[in-house]
């Protein structure tokens, strides 16, 4: 400075300031624009309240008529109202809890999406990499309509394009980690929408009573009623046109969906428009508590049970045979019976087998009954404890197949199909506490449905027996009862 020279001065780092574009434009360009504009707002703020009332409707009517009471009649009579409301709440809790859990799902449907999701739906998103990003914009995907129905919320979502649900699948147990829940499910709604089933509790803790045995006009074999679904409905399996493949552990509870069957069916056979034919290759230890039930029943694996595979499938292609070409399906103005064969243990039968021979007779009979027997109005109604390929190598000839708890998570897919693991049928996680409960999964059907069978007991079957005979069997003890009272105590 004393020298006098000039020194320039260091350039100013300030980014230039930028304003928007319509400051720019002429004056009266902007006197037009701003009603334009205004009406975009008015419609931008009218579509935020709609979705909010859309989203929110209890909490908004609520707010509504507490503003109304409180400009009306002021703090006293507000607070009056609220204590009455609350008091009538509890009198109705206390006096009729199921009803008032029904009505609660309402206001938790809200309480939970604002609580829980619509909270953390971006954190999660973008910790979980559901965003997707393109030209530097983030595209998150979208919070849909939620509901709470106590054990599981439903959190439907509009994936973000080019997003697939296999995508939401793989990250499934991190988003029930993130929402607090113990198991997270993705079921696709339709194209670009999934619904998030984040479960809470088990719905099928319990066990599920056998109802009265019902009336022969009651009993649709396709829609045979055999327990009941996670969700409260009926579990409803379909018979005719159909095979059923069970596969389950020692203890999974296959006895008790066995014979949920059989009680379903019981009137149709005292009629004679069901035919029950059953092999137990266990010695009778299952099928021989009712053997009257059944038309022809044989208690092993030899050659007798090997004899009889090979007469329902002789049955089976004379019955396809007199079909051809004048029927399509089975009903029951033809007046031949349906015939279910229910095979207790099919690996003794087609895997265990020791005589060679006998395997490969059991395994073309079987194979041919799977296979034709469908039309003409034969089911098989098969159960498992080892799903291996080398156990049961045609396990695709079964259109429904179940699967009750399973030892390994390995298991799932080979039961139900590839894929249904990661969809959320986690039989292996079946808890050993729950015998009978299921994931089905039906051809045709994307979503595997989780359900648990009627428990059938010992006091069950003597009605059973009691039932098909007309009262004039003598109930006897089952001879090997001993062992399995000491595992469970129950029939089923
Ligand atoms: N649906 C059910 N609800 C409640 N308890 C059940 C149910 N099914 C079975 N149980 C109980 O679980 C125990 C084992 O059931 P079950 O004998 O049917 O199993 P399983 O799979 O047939 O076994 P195994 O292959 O050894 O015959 C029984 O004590 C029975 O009372």
């Amino acid at each position: 400075m004393g020298s006098g020279r000039w020194v320039d001065p260091a350039p100013l780092e300030v980014a230039r300031p930028r304003l928007p574009w319509w400051t720019m434009l002429p004056r009266w360009v902007k006197l037009v624009l701003v009603p334009v504009a205004l009406v975009i707002v008015a419609v931008w703020v009218a579509a935020r309240v709609v979705r909010v009332a859309w989203f929110y409707p209890v909490s908004v009517v609520l707010g509504l008529l507490a503003l109304l009471l409180y400009r009306w009649g002021g703090l006293w009579l507000l607070g009056s109202v609220v204590f009455v409301v609350g008091v009538g709440l509890f009198v109705w809790w206390w006096r009729d809890k199921p009803r008032f859990d029904v009505w609660l799902r309402w206001p938790r449907t809200e309480f939970r999406r604002v609580a829980v999701y619509a909270h953390q739906w971006r954190t999660v998103a973008r910790l979980s990499n559901l965003t997707a990003s393109a030209k530097g914009r983030e595209y998150l995907p979208r919070l849909r309509r939620t509901r709470s129905e106590g054990w599981r919320d439903r959190v439907r979502v509009r994936m973000v394009k080019g997003q697939a649900p296999e995508q939401w699948e793989a990250r499934a147990s991190g988003l029930a980690h993130a929402f607090g829940s113990r198991s997270c499910r993705v079921r696709v709604i339709r194209p670009g929408v999934i619904e998030l089933d984040l479960v809470h509790s088990n719905p099928l803790a319990s066990p599920v009573a056998l109802p009265a045995m019902g009336t022969e006009s009651g009993v649709d074999l396709r829609r045979v009623v055999v327990g009941r679904t996670e969700t409260g409905k009926p579990w409803r399996l379909r018979l005719l046109g159909n095979h059923l493949l069970t596969v389950g552990v020692t203890g999974a509870g296959k006895g008790s969906l066995l014979w949920a069957v059989v009680w379903a069916l019981a009137p149709l056979v005292k009629a004679g428009a069901v035919r029950l034919v059953g092999i137990d290759p266990k010695g009778g230890m299952e099928l021989g508590q009712v053997p009257e039930v059944f038309d022809r029943v044989v208690y092993d694996n030899g050659e007798a049970a090997v004899t009889l595979l090979e007469e329902v499938a002789a049955e089976v292609r004379t019955r396809a045979a007199t079909y051809r070409g004048v029927r399509r399906l089975w009903a029951r103005e033809t007046g031949e019976p349906f015939t279910l064969l229910v095979v207790d243990e099919l690996a003794d039968l087609i895997a265990y087998q020791t005589d060679k021979r006998l395997r490969e007779r059991a395994q073309t009979a079987l194979q041919t009954i799977t296979s034709q027997g469908r039309a003409p109005g034969f089911g098989v109604l098969a159960f498992v404890q080892d799903p291996r390929k080398e156990i049961v190598p045609f396990r695709n000839l079964f259109p429904t197949r179940i699967a009750m708890r399973l030892d390994e998570a390995t298991q799932v897919d080979m039961v139900l199909g590839d894929g249904l693991r990661a969809r959320g049928a986690n039989a292996h996680e079946i808890s050993e506490s729950t015998p009978g409960v299921a994931w089905v999964k039906v051809d045709g059907q994307r979503d595997p449905v989780r359900a648990r069978a009627f428990h059938v007991t010992d006091t069950n079957l003597v009605e059973l027996r009691h039932y098909i005979t007309g009262g004039s069997a003598t109930i006897v003890p089952f001879p090997d009862r001993a062992p399995r009272e000491i595992d469970g105590g129950t029939a089923a």
